[in-house]
């Protein structure tokens, strides 16, 4: 018997990844609250249904992919909703990104009434969603994890399994907590990004000048030494912060019940992957600190870097917040050790030597 998918919510995600399903021989009824928005699934082979009641009816498994908790709850507990036609053999998958709470109201609403509830948020954007490359963070009933499986197949490069519900949404929202972020560390305001750009570029002709007229010792004092010196901190301050960022999120995941190294798995197959955090995390969560490049000098640099936006007047409020955490680092004796000791600050921001 051919497995029926239903499919509520088409909007960036939801579009994407239902394409994908589509594409790859899914049999697809779609449900989306601005109907019009069902069309060009339906020109590619869906099928439309009136209400999400409607296609929880018609399918063996119901995949959401909606804006925000209240929206995951109303589809799933208002009139026409999940609720009224979920039973016994049926499933249900919100891959929406939502709060702990809304996913165990939800799974327990589902569950009440004989159906099987899976969370299962994803990372990865609009491009990942479209190429079948997200990361699916799923939690819930085993069972209906691996009837979806091929499904999650299509839509992602790799899923994990969690646990219980709960754990799926955590896992997303710490992932996301870094994130977020990080791209406040990186791109902290446009004006601020125009004068590191000019500070590096003129950084960087400065060093193509000095190699060129090296032999012309006299050039040497044409160059502000001053902008090469500050080229190398400001490129220095994105990374402490996304250490710091990084540090809260180990600590968070730790600290809601997941295991930290599935969150260094996680992150490094999606769009903040990086080599500092593949790098340091393993020690970090190992509390192991030999020094590469020490705390004290770290905290020197955010100095520096601080007063050189102080006498341009940059704002830089993420810095500032790194900075702190890293002179409690200096506070509790750990200087000396790897600059990734900074965890322990972050971890114990009460403790001081
Ligand atoms: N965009 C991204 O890069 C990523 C997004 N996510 C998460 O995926 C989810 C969807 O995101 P995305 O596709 O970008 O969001 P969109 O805003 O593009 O789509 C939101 C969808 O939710 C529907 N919706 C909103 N409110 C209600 C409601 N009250 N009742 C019924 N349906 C409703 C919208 O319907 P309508 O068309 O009628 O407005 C639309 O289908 C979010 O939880 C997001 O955090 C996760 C990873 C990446
Ligand atoms: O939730 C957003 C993402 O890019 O992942």
């Amino acid at each position: 018997m051919e497995v029926e998918v239903g499919f509520l919510g088409l909007g960036i995600m939801g579009k994407a990844m239902s394409m994908n399903l589509l594409r790859h021989g899914f049999k697809l009824t779609v449900w989306n609250r601005t109907l019009s928005r069902c069309d060009e699934l339906v020109e590619h082979g869906a099928s439309v249904a009136e209400t999400p009641a409607a296609v929880v009816k018609k399918c063996n498994y119901t995949i959401a992919m909606l804006s925000d908790p209240s929206a995951a709850l109303s589809v799933v507990f208002d009139k026409d909703g999940v609720l009224e036609q979920i039973c016994n053999g049926k499933g249900y998958i919100d891959m929406s990104t939502v709060d702990s709470d809304t996913s165990s109201k939800i799974s327990e609403a589902i569950t009440s009434k004989g159906g099987s509830f899976l969370e299962a948020p994803v990372s990865g954007s609009k491009k990942p969603a479209e190429d079948g490359q997200l990361v699916i963070l799923a939690a819930g009933e085993k069972a209906l994890y691996e009837e979806a499986l091929p499904a999650f197949d299509v839509m992602g490069k790799k899923s994990f399994f969690l646990g219980h519900v709960g754990n799926g949404a955590k896992m997303k929202l710490v992932v996301n907590m870094i994130m977020g972020s990080i791209a406040i560390a990186e791109n902290p305001d446009p004006l601020v990004k125009l004068k590191i750009f000019i500070i590096t570029l003129v950084g960087r002709l400065q060093m193509r000048i000095h190699y060129s007229y090296l032999w012309c010792q006299q050039y040497q004092y044409l160059y502000p030494k001053q902008l090469e010196l500050s080229s190398d901190i400001v490129s220095k301050l994105d990374h402490r912060s996304m250490m710091n960022a990084f540090s809260e999120g180990l600590i968070l995941a730790d600290k809601s019940g997941l295991n930290p190294q599935t969150l260094l798995d996680v992150l490094d197959l999606g769009g903040i992957a990086n080599p500092m955090f593949k790098m340091k995390g393993p020690t970090m969560i190992q509390k192991s600190y030999s020094p590469a490049f020490p705390l004290k000098h770290q905290q020197k640099d955010m100095r520096l870097a601080l007063a050189l936006g102080d006498q341009n007047a940059v704002s830089m409020p993420v810095a500032a917040a790194a900075n702190e955490a890293f002179k409690k680092a200096r506070s509790m004796g750990l200087g000396d050790l790897d600059f990734s000791a900074v965890h322990e600050a972050v971890k114990f921001p009460e403790s001081s030597s």
